[in-house]
């Protein structure tokens, strides 16, 4: 939207996302919101797809986990159907998930992943797989422009608050006085990339030559011990750190090789964790009316 050439319609069933997060552009002449399932076919004249429609947060894709296969699944091909019948240029929102508990680290684009094929998280992670598959195979045989990116665990204000994902969580429970929950052991890692940094390489893969598969976040990597410890710090210093369970099949480490990101599109991360941190502190204390103590 900030581009003035650009006209935006946003499709989404509302399942995660909230229209509050659109509100400064209802009624703006260059945007629309349409209410739609991805997993329904959709009629549209546009040149670019940006095609991020799935539930994100593992306790979201795991609530339904039919309808997460789906979404991935029919939900590409929809979106790939009309990229071919408007004859435009699509990029896949795909995950670092792909990698599975990987063996391999850092995670480099050549390196075909460690996944659960029947696991709880498989209908995401296999479902960004095949969506990845049928990507390749509309490319190939149709000949659609396609652009994959791979993206690593992305945080940033707007986030819903109850989110579930760890950022999301420690901040929260940072702002309401709640013990951060670390779940065991509590030394799997994360590299967690803030959302602007993201949009900023979104936009250069989709406006640039590559296809991909291209990793798309930031190197930095902590424990989720680390990370409990520098929320505590930066947020709240009284706050308890406890340890509860964890869920099947969480990776173990994960940290993107980001050196074809860099080369072809000339893209590397600038916000840091602990720069990051503060902008959804603010966002967060403003939604949950908890103003900083003096
Ligand atoms: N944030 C991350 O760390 C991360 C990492 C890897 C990949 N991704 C991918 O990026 C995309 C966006 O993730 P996010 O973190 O913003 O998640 P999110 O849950 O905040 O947003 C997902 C959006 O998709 C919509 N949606 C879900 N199912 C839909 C359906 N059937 N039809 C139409 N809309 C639907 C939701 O309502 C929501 O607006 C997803 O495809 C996700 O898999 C995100
Ligand atoms: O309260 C919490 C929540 C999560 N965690 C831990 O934090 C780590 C990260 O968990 P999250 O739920 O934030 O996200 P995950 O990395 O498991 O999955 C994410 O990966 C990339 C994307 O495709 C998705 O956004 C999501 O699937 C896990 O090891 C998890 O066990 C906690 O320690 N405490």
């Amino acid at each position: 939207m900030q581009n003035e050439k650009n006209e935006v319609i946003v499709m989404d069933n509302y399942f995660t996302g909230s229209k509050d997060n659109l509100k400064q552009w209802i009624g703006h002449p260059r945007f629309e919101l349409i209410r739609h399932d991805v997993t329904e076919p959709l009629f549209l004249e546009v040149d670019h797809i940006y095609h991020l429609a799935c539930p994100a947060s593992p306790i979201f894709y795991k609530h339904n986990p039919v309808k997460t296969i789906k979404t991935n699944v029919m939900g590409t091909l929809n979106m790939l159907g009309l990229a071919k019948r408007v004859g435009a240029r699509i990029l896949l929102t795909s995950t670092s998930e792909v990698y599975g508990d990987p063996l391999e680290h850092p995670q480099t684009e050549s390196y075909w992943g460690n996944v659960n094929p029947i696991g709880v998280r498989s209908c995401y992670d296999e479902g960004k797989r095949v969506a990845e598959t049928l990507m390749f195979d509309y490319h190939r045989q149709h000949g659609i422009e396609i652009r994959i990116a791979r993206i690593f665990n992305t945080y940033g204000p707007r986030m819903n608050i109850d989110d579930g994902r760890v950022v999301s969580n420690f901040i929260a429970q940072a702002i309401r006085d709640e013990p951060l929950t670390v779940q065991l052991p509590g030394t799997q890692t994360r590299s967690f990339c803030y959302v602007s940094d993201m949009v900023d390489g979104l936009v250069r893969l989709m406006d640039g030559e590559h296809t991909g598969p291209i990793n798309i976040g930031n190197p930095g990597e902590f424990t989720m011990l680390e990370l409990a410890e520098t929320v505590k710090e930066m947020i709240n210093p009284e706050v308890k750190i406890i340890t509860v369970e964890n869920t099947p099949d969480d990776p173990r480490q994960r940290k993107p090789d980001i050196t074809k990101a860099k080369e072809l599109l000339g893209w590397e991360p600038k916000i840091k964790l602990r720069d990051g941190v503060p902008f959804m502190e603010e966002d967060f204390r403003q939604r949950l009316c908890v103003p900083k103590k003096a």
